[in-house]
């Protein structure tokens, strides 16, 4: 046998027996050498055999066939990738698309019997080594080469797609320490070393990876044994899994925080805040890696999650660092009793944060950040959805210098993790984000207990753009007020209503203006908008638009009515242009329910009085708009709007230090600056009569 033909037989047997051979057989001795078990699919090794055999169950659990090659879903080596590796050669494929041409290039295969992926996709899992060799060898069923193998018959003895000899192969320098490495090893290395970041993603969308996420608690990735495909939303594609966590998991991640909160809290204010600087460094020292990850993650465009998501967590950990260092209690005397009252402040405990999809480690970390600065540990539960940016940051709490258990995340989903976290006993205060039906659920789940809740909910936000206001500047504001992050921002302007004198004016500079923004590949410089979080949601977001259709609105652009040009690669992404609608009645679910989409109506109003009565016609009173020159004007409507937060002749400028939240059922309870504070510690009065 050549030493290309034994090297050939040493991997085909090794990648095709050995998941099954071990599930028969789970003796891990014949993978010892020297004291070393190594597994032969992924060149794991460790010492301890207990190691090593959870190791290989779990490539037992998680290795599939996938047209003649297995995916290595391997927790260890290949954590943040799925590889193919080719049964036949060994060649690691990191894009199922490329299996077919690595296969039909590739001589080592065309010059052996060959099984027709179709046919029989790969020689059983089971069944001793010889017999397996002998299957690839016979090509059982029999074989039927592609016309590309049989063309290729007559090429030269040498796999084109075959590793070149190590000394051709492509290195790189570790940015770290500088060590040149093979690119294949340089994971492993920052991960060994540095303790940092893995690269997720490439740039290159040649080099896309599928993830594997794991739970983070007491400072360890710990695998799940379920999983939940997560989407990529500019293609449509599951490019991720992420676990399904239930009652084992948050009870792990509940039990770790409680056993960190004794050391944690008693830490000075100062020294929490050099761990949250220093985590906030270390994302914005691969903020360009969280921004890509944020835009394949959750379908928005790469210039929003660059300069809006990002940035605003890195200053999220940079504020609450900050702001901790600055609160004061209250005191008061009561000479004519001898006694002196203050108030002091002390963290709750263990708390339980949820967060949606909408700006997913910008919510995560605004309620992180706060909460740890203050003296808790935490278990964070972010959407299932969009959990990538999470774990990314897991991935630097060992180096920012987060003690092992004071920030845990589970991955999961709302009503399995998520309900678990909410009804733990031992989790004494609940920060929610997202939608009103599910901020029900959790109060109801956490009634029993008496918990302390915030809640940050949905909202149908008003403009009232009065004839005053400065036209220009308005129609520029309200079109990024409207469909800003595809109008997933529970900010967002859902109604507009414009003083009747101005109104066509209006209407035809706003249309036009909505149309140029353009919707399109989340990775476009050029684009405004990328994709919707989800299939569900297009259709939620859809089937609002079909609604006011049929009861008689016009819809002037957007959906149905404008076309969207979209590069091939994102035909299956979830996609709907800006869209404008009028003539839909103030009563209509369209007016009244949140849309949470880039739908926007608009309609004309006659006086102030009507503007702020139909304004604060919904259920909802989170966010509003006042768009007038006239200061009196101002103060008076921005008085009368039911909205925790009220912009005018502006929208989205944040100061963290005051109130965020709303009213009605847009939520319960205000965070940012010192109200966060105030939720995330217990005051206590004493009095002291001296
Ligand atoms: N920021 C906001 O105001 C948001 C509003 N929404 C609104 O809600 C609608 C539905 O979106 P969803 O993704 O279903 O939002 P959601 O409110 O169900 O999800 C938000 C978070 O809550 C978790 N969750 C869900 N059920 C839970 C439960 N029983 N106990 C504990 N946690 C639970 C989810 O896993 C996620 O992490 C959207 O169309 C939008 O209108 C959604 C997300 C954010
Ligand atoms: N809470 C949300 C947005 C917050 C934005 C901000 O703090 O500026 C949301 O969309 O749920």
């Amino acid at each position: 046998m050549t030493t290309l033909a034994a090297e050939e037989d040493q991997r085909t047997r090794s990648i095709t027996q050995h998941p099954s051979h071990f599930k028969d057989n789970p003796d891990p001795e014949p993978f010892c050498v020297g004291g070393v078990y190594t597994c032969p699919c992924c060149s794991y090794s460790s010492k301890l055999q207990f190691n090593f055999k959870t190791h290989m169950s779990n490539h037992l659990k998680q290795a599939v066939r996938h047209e003649g090659y297995f995916i290595c879903k391997c927790n260890r080596q290949c954590r943040t990738a799925a590889h193919f590796h080719c049964l036949y050669c060994g060649h690691t494929i990191l894009r199922k698309e490329q299996c077919q041409l690595h296969l039909s290039q590739c001589n080592i295969h065309t010059s052996r019997a060959l099984p027709s992926p179709t046919a029989s996709p790969v020689p059983p899992l089971s069944g001793s080594n010889a017999g397996t060799q002998q299957q690839i060898k016979a090509g059982s069923p029999s074989p039927s080469p592609t016309p590309a193998a049989t063309s290729l018959l007559s090429l030269p003895p040498k796999c084109p797609e075959r590793p070149p000899p190590q000394s051709q192969r492509p290195t790189v320098k570790c940015r770290h320490c500088g060590l040149t490495l093979r690119r294949r090893n340089l994971r492993l290395h920052l991960r060994r070393k540095h303790k940092t970041l893995i690269t997720t993603m490439s740039t290159s969308s040649e080099h896309q990876t599928h993830l594997v996420l794991e739970n983070y608690i007491g400072g360890k990735f710990v695998a799940c044994g379920d999983s939940i495909d997560s989407y990529d939303p500019s293609t449509g594609q599951v490019y991720c899994s992420v676990p399904d966590s239930g009652q084992d998991e948050v009870n792990a991640a509940v039990a770790a925080a409680k056993e960190a909160f004794p050391d944690w809290s008693s830490r000075s204010p100062e020294q929490r805040a050099q761990v949250l600087n220093k985590l906030a460094d270390l994302i914005e020292a691969n903020l360009d890696e969280f921004a890509q990850a944020e835009s394949k993650d959750q379908g928005k465009t790469l210039a929003f999650a660059r300069t809006v998501d990002i940035p605003r967590s890195v200053h999220n950990f940079r504020f609450f660092a900050s702001s901790v260092l600055h609160h004061t209690n209250d005191s008061t005397q009561m000479d004519h009793m001898g006694c002196l009252n203050y108030t002091v402040r002390s963290p709750v405990g263990v708390a339980g944060l949820i967060s949606p999809w909408n700006l997913p480690l910008y919510l995560l970390t605004w309620k992180i950040a706060p909460a740890v600065a203050a003296g808790n540990t935490v278990v964070a539960k972010p959407s299932e959805m969009t959990s990538v940016t999470a774990w990314m940051m897991c991935k630097l709490m060992q180096e920012a210098g987060v003690p092992p258990g004071v920030i845990n995340i589970v991955f999961g989903s709302g009503p399995k993790a998520g309900d678990t976290l909410v009804g733990h006993p031992d989790v004494p205060l609940v920060s929610f984000t997202g939608s009103t039906a599910t901020a029900q659920r959790i109060t109801e789940r956490s009634a029993p207990y008496c918990k302390k809740l915030s809640l940050e909910l949905g909202g149908k936000n008003p403009a009232l753009i009065f004839a005053d206001a400065d036209l220009e500047q308005c129609v520029a504001t309200t079109v990024r007020s409207s469909f800003s992050n595809q109008g997933e921002i529970c900010l967002c302007t859902s109604r507009v209503y414009v003083e009747r004198s101005i109104y066509p004016q209006f209407l035809e500079k706003f249309v036009a203006a909505a149309r140029k923004w353009k919707t399109g590949a989340p990775s476009d410089p050029g684009s405004n908008n990328g994709a919707l979080i989800s299939k569900e949601h297009l259709e939620k977001v859809r089937s609002f638009v079909a609604l006011a259709r049929s009861e008689g609105a016009t819809v002037h652009c957007g959906e149905g009515v404008d076309r969207l040009e979209l590069p091939a690669q994102h035909a299956g992404g979830y996609f709907l242009p800006a869209t404008v609608l009028t003539g839909v009645a103030d009563s209509s679910r369209v007016m009244q329910e949140e849309i949470f989409g880039p739908v926007v109506c608009v309609s004309p109003f006659d006086t102030e009085e009507e503007a702020v009565a139909r304004g604060n016609n919904v259920r909802f009173g989170l966010g509003a708009v006042v768009w007038s020159r006239d200061v009196g004007r101002v103060h008076r409507v921005a008085g009368r709007i039911q909205a925790g937060l009220v912009w005018t002749n502006c929208w989205l400028i944040r100061d963290l230090n005051l109130p965020f939240g709303g009213m009605k059922s847009s939520g319960t309870g205000r965070e940012g600056g010192r109200d966060s504070y105030h939720f995330f510690t217990e005051v206590k009065t004493i009095c002291v009569k001296h």
